[in-house]
């Protein structure tokens, strides 16, 4: 893989990106923090509340089954905290270990500009001092406010609000093999991952601010593709009597705006997870047939099937997540809203679903999935990724250990005659052992493969 070659390409590129950006506070759980979190309750209240399996964290015990069901299953999870003052306090308790950037637009933005992006314009409707100074400090790097009816564009540091609140969201990261006792159950964490906490403050609102709205084609027709997330944290009601449905209609008409004046503007969407089903179908029919590309991991992908109809599929993903059935899900979302690429990133590997008559080759595919375990590696090994030079790091990580095996299951699946409209490229995942911390890693995987796909689109675009 050649990086040089590979960030070059990427030197003439810009992006604009929404609507979501807030602070993770991470806490590292060891055996001890979880024993004492079980042993605030008593333990038949745990297990019965886990096969509830709340939506919504209203309280300590929500939170506590939540987390056991994630940390038994080693999958990711991210679940919303109701907008409630005394719960929020209680999660004040924990020693927290460090503070980052987070939300997509947070470590989307930050990581483009230090890849060397000819421009990032990073937007998310809240903007404090704090949040500012998380953004990277760097030219490429800015923020759209509009001065006097004239779209300006600053860093985010010379543009943030003195009295816009702050998201905060609790990030808990587990390592492999952490130990803890359910009454008489002994579990230990079957791999590394993450539970994040989503506060979901009332006034926080996916949108954009109207004064910026008029300036969107502008913006589109400054850049080459864009990312859109963080429409999980649409509510169905808002105290002041808008509803889920205002800001879905407003975020399709925004997505329309962008491609306005520029036609080639290509649009990526970043899944997260979507406890609300409502919400998760709307998102899905609203958005979907308006963008691109989508990204998302395995557990998102089994959801938005199990709301447009796909249950057993649904259940097949979430057991098991199979290519085979990673794969039937991909073509079912291509065909369903006439997406170009379906982008799959799982534990093991990241995926490609795309038609037949793809632009680009199936090197070029590759390349972009190649690049994005790179930097999945580099950042899980690191935390962060500071600098390209950290890159070689994530290069020496290995593929993982089911490389052979998922490549012939890929050669087989490719071959069926019901799959030759299509394409797959996989590229197995370099599993960093012992990570530093896990949450991101989709965000990292999906833009770096995003942005090289446009780039090569652009490449032969200007060739032709
Ligand atoms: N230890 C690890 N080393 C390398 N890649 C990892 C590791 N753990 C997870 N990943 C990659 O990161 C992805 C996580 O994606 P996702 O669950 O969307 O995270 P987030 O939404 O927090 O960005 C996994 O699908 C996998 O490809
Ligand atoms: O759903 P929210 O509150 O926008 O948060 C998104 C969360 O997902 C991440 O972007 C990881 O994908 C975290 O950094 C962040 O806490
Ligand atoms: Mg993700």
């Amino acid at each position: 893989m050649e990086i040089k070659e590979y960030l070059n390409n990427l030197s003439n590129l810009s992006i604009f990106l929404a609507y979501n950006a807030n602070v993770d506070t991470i806490k590292y759980l060891n055996d001890k923090d979880v024993q004492e979190l079980i042993d605030l309750f008593d333990v038949n209240e745990i297990i019965k509340k886990i096969e509830e399996y709340p939506r919504i964290i209203k309280s300590p015990l929500d939170f506590v089954a939540r987390l056991i069901h994630s940390m038994k299953t080693g999958k990711p999870a991210e679940v919303p905290l109701y907008d409630d003052e005394e719960i929020n306090k209680w999660f004040n308790r924990f020693k927290y270990d460090e503070e980052r950037m987070g939300g997509q637009v947070g470590i989307i933005s930050n990581l483009l500009s230090i890849l060397g992006l000819k421009k990032v314009i990073a937007y998310t409707p809240i903007l404090s001092k704090k949040q500012a100074e998380m953004f990277v400090n760097k030219d490429n790097l800015l923020y759209p406010s509009v001065v006097d009816g004239n779209l300006i564009l600053k860093k985010p540091i010379e543009s943030y609000r003195e009295d816009d609140p702050l998201k905060i969201n609790r990030i808990f990261e587990y390592k492999k093999g952490v130990k803890f006792r359910l009454g008489d159950e002994e579990i230990t964490t079957p791999q590394a991952n993450r539970f994040i906490v989503a506060s979901r403050p009332e006034n926080l609102r996916i949108e954009i601010r109207d004064e910026l709205r008029e300036k969107l084609p502008k913006i589109g027709d400054m850049v080459d593709c864009a990312i859109l997330s963080g429409y999980q944290a649409i509510k169905e009601e808002y105290k002041d009597g808008k509803t889920g449905d205002y800001y879905l209609k407003k975020a399709k008409e925004d997505i329309k705006l962008l491609k306005k004046n520029n036609k080639n503007l290509k649009v990526h969407l970043e899944f997260a997870s979507i406890p609300n089903r409502a919400i998760r179908k709307k998102i899905a029919d609203n958005l979907l047939p308006n963008v691109d590309c989508v990204g998302m991991d395995e557990t998102e992908l089994a959801n938005v099937l199990n709301v447009i109809g796909y249950d057993k599929l649904s259940n097949e993903i979430l057991k098991k997540s199979w290519v085979e059935d990673v794969v039937e899900g991909s073509k079912i979302l291509l065909e369903e809203y006439d997406l170009e690429i379906v982008q799959v990133h799982t534990m093991y590997y990241i995926m490609y679903l795309c038609r037949e008559d793809n632009p680009l080759t199936n090197e070029e595919l590759k390349k972009t999935l190649e690049f994005a375990t790179i930097l999945a590696s580099t950042k899980a090994a690191l935390g962060n990724i500071g600098d390209v030079d950290d890159l070689k790091v994530g290069l020496e990580v290995p593929y993982n250990e089911y490389r052979d095996l998922l490549a012939s299951i890929v050669a087989e699946l490719s071959k069926k005659p019901e799959n030759k409209d299509y394409r797959m490229l996989l590229v197995p995942s370099r599993l960093v052992k012992n990570p530093k911390s896990t949450v991101g890693l989709g965000d990292t995987i999906s833009s770096g493969a995003f942005v090289g796909y446009v780039s090569f689109l652009k490449n032969k675009l200007n060739s032709a």
